[in-house]
């Protein structure tokens, strides 16, 4: 500590050599170095009024302890017996006047004793310590700002006086290190008189003084040579160093004090004057600053109005461009019409001139014309009556086509036996079917052993005949169909003997519905100069005697159920009829009816054995010259088979099948039955199929029937069991058949 504090008084007025002449109160030294840490800071140098003591930007080390210390007091905090870490004794708060405490549980950077800076003394206090042995001391003074610790600067300003001198002038704690760091001033050398007593006073210039700390040192014994009379100082002429009383030090330090204390009290004047000016300054700011608001919106304004102006103009003037556009293609246009129309006017004029001349030619030629004009009225009387002798023979036509077909019997049955099967060839089955009078209608079946019986049928198609052949047979009725009459074919067989080959066949093998309908188109599109047909197609099955619309694209909860409407025409209410124009159009919707069989079934063959598969199509047509309006169906019926199970085989959903089929097949038979015997009473809605055909079976319309067979032994009982079916279907005869009249287009 003493090594610090220098005597030399080179080091106390170093850079500021003064002339010796004026050494008097009036000069002294402007800047000072007053320790190591070489603060040059303006604020800190300036606080510092005792030569040799310093101010130190950190707290208390243990670096710094000294043998030397008498006393350290820690100002408004406990006593710190850490003598093992410190290696001093710290007093509690002690030796004070005045003044308050102040804690902090902030940390203080800066020293190894943080507490001594969180706890302090502040206000108007002073410290006096007594009964210390005359001589001289250093007394060292801790500092820390814990309660402005955001500043600003100046906030606590004081100054620090020791036994009557001030040794601090308007000391600023935060200005200096900020807040919460630790700030010492050391090595303030003080001489303690006779009373033994050592006072040091904090007088606050701004806010109240604080302190965290007091240290009292005694300062060692100097050597002789080192002993201060007086100060040396260096003349600035003649660089002599000169020495100056302690009173003399004194009086210019005071003087020094004195100046800038009076600088200050004019710095603050100043600044007082300049706060004004610049409040003045702000207000005329603010002012005029809401001034230029104003016309700045008056200035958005005038250019808001400016743009709608300016986009006013701009349309207004794209107008007028658009209207003189339109002016000048206007005129241009006027004017080659009033061309065109005097050049039309000239021609006309001409041709006026040309007609005039020609009707006088023409008159002369009347007669002539006259006679010409009855010649061709007689033409057109010869061919309206030639039209209707057309149509009164076409009418006959048809007239002896039904008669035709009704000869050959409304009801037909025809017998198609399938080929036997590889498997059933390898299973060397024999065929019970005998085909050598099979060109006569006739039947052969081997009934056991050398019994035979025989069936006669409209046509008998052997394995060897094609779908060819089967269609030629079935092709007459589709000009039926055209003709307004009500159509109906279906095969009937037991499961596997081919009713399905019939129908559909295949895409390479087209069976019976495809001919059908392509035959149906051709007819009606050779007919089209004197007939208008309109060709609509409904798919449908009866399961389980429910009725399921194959072409609704939605499922439906209402039950289908055929009714009869006032006209006595048969139909489904809710049911979809597909207007189709053409083969294709009509194969799609079929396929696409198809397809929709197959949905919610696991097995969709044998779901189709035990379905009736249904195709209706309705065939509207007006005669172009009698007028006369027709509307007749064709159904196309695929049954469900026939095969009898024996009720040991079948139990639950598979019985349930079996005996809504049998009711259905067996209902089909009754109805026939019935009309052959010529009941009054015939029981078509006994079953869901029999209701669908009713106007289609019987009376007034043409059925077909294919009974399908298998010529195997192995299902000869079944295939006995469909011929003796047939056979009764086949021996009704019926009355002859009737044209349906479209009612409701008649009437129309
Ligand atoms: N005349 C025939 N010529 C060649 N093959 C035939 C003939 N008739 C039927 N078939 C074949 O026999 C098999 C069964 O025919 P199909 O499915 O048409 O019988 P189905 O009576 O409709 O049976 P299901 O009642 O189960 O629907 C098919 O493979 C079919 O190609």
């Amino acid at each position: 500590m003493e090594e610090k504090q220098s005597t030399n008084s080179h080091h106390i007025f170093p850079e500021t050599p003064i002339p010796c002449s004026v050494l008097g109160p009036e000069k002294h030294p402007k800047q000072l170095d007053y320790g190591d840490d070489n603060d040059d800071d303006e604020s800190t140098l300036s606080a510092l009024c005792v030569p040799g003591s310093r101010l130190v930007r950190t707290g208390f080390v243990h670096s710094t302890c000294s043998d030397n210390l008498v006393l350290f007091v820690n100002a408004g905090g406990e006593a710190l017996n850490e003598n093992r870490n410190l290696g001093i004794q710290v007093e509690p708060d002690r030796f004070f006047q005045g003044g308050d405490v102040l804690r902090t549980d902030e940390t203080i950077d800066g020293s190894d004793v943080p507490s001594i800076y969180q706890s302090a003394r502040f206000g108007n206090f002073s410290y006096r310590f007594e009964n210390l042995s005359p001589g001289d001391y250093f007394v060292d003074l801790h500092f820390a700002e814990i309660v402005y610790t955001n500043g600003p600067k100046g906030m606590r300003v004081f100054d620090v006086l020791m036994q009557e001198e001030k040794v601090l002038s308007g000391f600023d704690i935060y200005s200096i290190v900020g807040a919460n760091k630790a700030l010492q001033l050391v090595d303030v050398r003080v001489s303690v008189w006779e009373d033994g007593a050592i006072l040091i006073r904090f007088l606050g210039v701004n806010g109240s003084p604080i302190v965290g700390g007091i240290c009292i040192k005694r300062a060692a014994m100097l050597p002789a040579s080192k002993v201060e009379h007086g100060r040396l100082v260096v003349c600035n002429n003649c660089t002599a160093e000169i020495e100056i009383s302690s009173a003399q030090e004194k009086y210019i330090r005071l003087e020094y004090t004195a100046k800038y204390e009076k600088k200050i009290e004019e710095l603050k004047t100043r600044c007082q004057v300049k706060t004004n000016e610049s409040h003045e300054a702000w207000m005329s700011l603010t002012s005029a600053n809401k001034q230029l608001q104003n016309v700045t919106m008056q200035l958005d304004n005038k250019m808001y109005e400016s743009h709608c102006l300016d986009q006013a103009r701009e349309e207004t003037a794209a107008k007028l461009r658009d209207i003189a556009g339109k002016y000048e293609h206007d005129r241009r246009l006027w004017t080659a019409v009033a061309d065109n129309l005097e050049r039309k006017v000239k021609s006309i004029k001409q041709e006026y001139s040309q007609l005039y001349s020609e009707v006088h030619e023409f008159t002369d030629a009347i007669p002539e014309l006259n006679n010409m004009v009855s010649a061709v009225q007689a033409m057109v009387a010869q061919s309206d009556d030639l039209k209707l002798k057309f149509s009164e023979e076409q009418a006959k036509r048809k007239i002896l086509y039904n008669q035709i077909q009704e000869a050959k019997g409304n009801i037909r049955v025809f017998c198609r036996c399938r080929p036997l099967r590889k498997e059933d060839l390898l299973a060397g089955q024999a065929t019970v079917v005998q085909f050598d009078a099979a060109k006569d209608g006739e039947l052969g079946i081997l009934t056991s052993g050398s019994t035979k019986k025989i069936f006669r049928f409209d046509r008998i198609y052997t394995p060897k005949d094609d779908q060819v052949d089967i269609f030629s047979d079935a092709s007459p009725m589709i000009i039926s169909v055209l003709d307004g009459y009500n159509v109906c074919i279906l095969a009937y067989g037991q499961t596997g003997t081919g009713k399905t080959f019939t129908m559909e066949g295949s895409d390479t093998n087209r069976g019976v519905n495809y001919r059908t309908l392509e035959q149906l188109f051709k007819i009606a599109d050779e007919r089209k100069e004197t007939f208008i047909y309109n060709i609509s197609v409904s798919v449908l099955e009866v399961y389980n005697e429910q009725i399921r619309d194959l072409l609704a694209t939605s499922p439906t909860s209402k039950r289908l159920e055929m009714r009869q409407a006032p006209e006595g025409v048969h139909h489904i209410p809710g049911i979809v009829e597909a207007k189709v124009q053409g083969i294709k159009e009509a194969w799609n919707v079929l396929q696409a009816g198809s397809s929709a069989r197959a949905v919610g079934s696991n097995n969709v063959n044998e779901h189709s054995s035990r379905s009736h598969c249904i195709l209706c199509i309705m065939v509207k047509a007006k005669n172009l010259i009698s007028g006369e309006c027709t509307m007749s169906k064709l159904w196309l019926v695929d049954l469900a088979g026939s095969e009898r199970l024996a009720k040991t085989e079948v139990q639950g959903e598979r019985l349930k099948e079996a005996q809504n089929i049998n009711r259905s097949l067996s209902a089909l038979g009754d109805v026939i039955s019935a009309l052959a015997t010529k009941r009054s009473h015939i029981p078509y809605r006994n079953s869901k199929l029999t209701h669908l055909l009713q106007d289609s079976l019987g009376g007034d319309a043409k059925t077909l029937m294919f009974v399908q067979i298998s010529p195997s032994e192995q299902d000869l009982s079944e295939t006995l069991s469909s011929l003796n079916f047939a056979t009764r279907v086949r021996g009704v005869e019926l009355g002859p058949a009737r044209k349906q009249i479209d009612m409701g287009e008649a009437q129309s």
